[in-house]
């Protein structure tokens, strides 16, 4: 190490979202970081930032939350700390980051990718195929719903937001009779029990590095460079470069629904990749292999025959 330790009085500031799920991802960062160095749980500083997303009275009003910001919303204030210093490190849900950073800032620390799945979550209904026509879905999710209404349009869904406390509650109280939300989130809030199953990616697709937590550093900064990288897991690295070059090549404006999952089998990455209309009443599917270190050319080359293959409108900003 050629760049001094955090100490105490002088600890290494791990920037986050306040909420449950973002807090348990901060903590795992420390816990690895602990152990990668050998260093104290006083060597950091955990710094709570709230962004826009975090808002309550932008989140509370029953807006879907792309007609409130778009691209950072849960980001901006964050990178903006880093930038200016206050944090050292910020700890992020890939599936929520743009696919390119702000001038100055690096995103290429990923921790061991949890479960990718998405978790079918009801009160009295035990899987996706147990819904019985008519029965209402709550999600918030553009391609979740998408989803489910290309497969399934004799079900109602109804927006749903919130915490998983909330959206429980929600449960509950009848609002809808299932939700959805991210295994990895669950397992991450030792919440798993509340799903009745997890979802297979050939019936739900999920979103673009879904699972998968990211460390963000100031570009200049050698010193995090080199804490970082014992933690960086090579898979995660591979797997969202080929997801994140397709998300990136269909614009990802999280306007249009897109889901992609990438898998390393053997010497070979296995990339799959769909669009659909919000209203879920068109589905394109897209599948390749490719040598792991062409993952970016894979993800490019199948948004590229998504969108010849995509009729004039599919997508809202062409
Ligand atoms: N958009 C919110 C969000 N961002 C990351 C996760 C879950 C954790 C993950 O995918 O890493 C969630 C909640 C959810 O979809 O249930």
């Amino acid at each position: 190490m050629t760049h001094s330790y955090p100490t105490p009085d002088q600890p290494l500031k791990i920037g986050t979202r306040g909420s449950p799920l973002a807090l348990a991802q901060a903590h795992e960062t420390r816990a690895r970081l602990m152990a990668a160095h050998a260093l104290p749980e006083a060597a950091f500083e955990i710094v709570v930032i709230k962004t826009t997303g975090d808002d309550r009275t932008l989140i509370d009003a029953d807006r879907p939350l792309k007609e409130i910001g778009n691209k950072g919303l849960f980001t901006k204030e964050i990178e903006e700390a880093m930038i200016e210093g206050r944090i050292d490190i910020a700890v992020h849900s890939m599936k929520d980051m743009p696919t390119e950073q702000p001038q100055g800032l690096l995103l290429d620390c990923y921790l061991p990718r949890e479960d990718t799945r998405d978790a079918f979550v009801s009160r009295h209904v035990k899987t996706l195929a147990d819904l019985a026509p008519g029965q209402v879905v709550g999600t918030s999710s553009l391609r979740r719903r998408a989803q489910l209404l290309n497969r399934r349009p004799d079900l109602k869904v109804v927006e749903f937001r919130g915490n998983v406390q909330t959206r429980l509650k929600k449960l509950d109280d009848g609002v809808a009779d299932c939700t959805f939300l991210a295994m990895a989130g669950l397992h991450r809030l030792n919440m798993v029990e509340v799903a009745q199953s997890a979802i297979a990616p050939e019936d739900m697709l999920p979103a673009i590095a879904q699972g998968a937590i990211g460390i963000e550093r100031r570009a200049d900064d050698a010193r995090m460079a080199e804490m970082l990288a014992p933690l960086n897991d090579l898979e995660t690295t591979q797997r969202l470069a080929a997801e994140r070059a397709f998300l990136a090549a269909l614009d990802g404006s999280c306007e249009t629904p897109i889901a992609g999952l990438a898998l390393i089998e053997g010497d070979e990455i296995w990339l799959r990749g769909e669009i659909l209309r919000p209203d879920g009443s068109e589905r394109l599917f897209e599948e390749g292999r490719a040598s792991i270190a062409d993952g970016a050319d894979l993800g490019r080359d199948l948004a590229a025959r998504l969108r010849a293959r995509a009729p004039a409108g599919f997508f809202s900003w062409l």
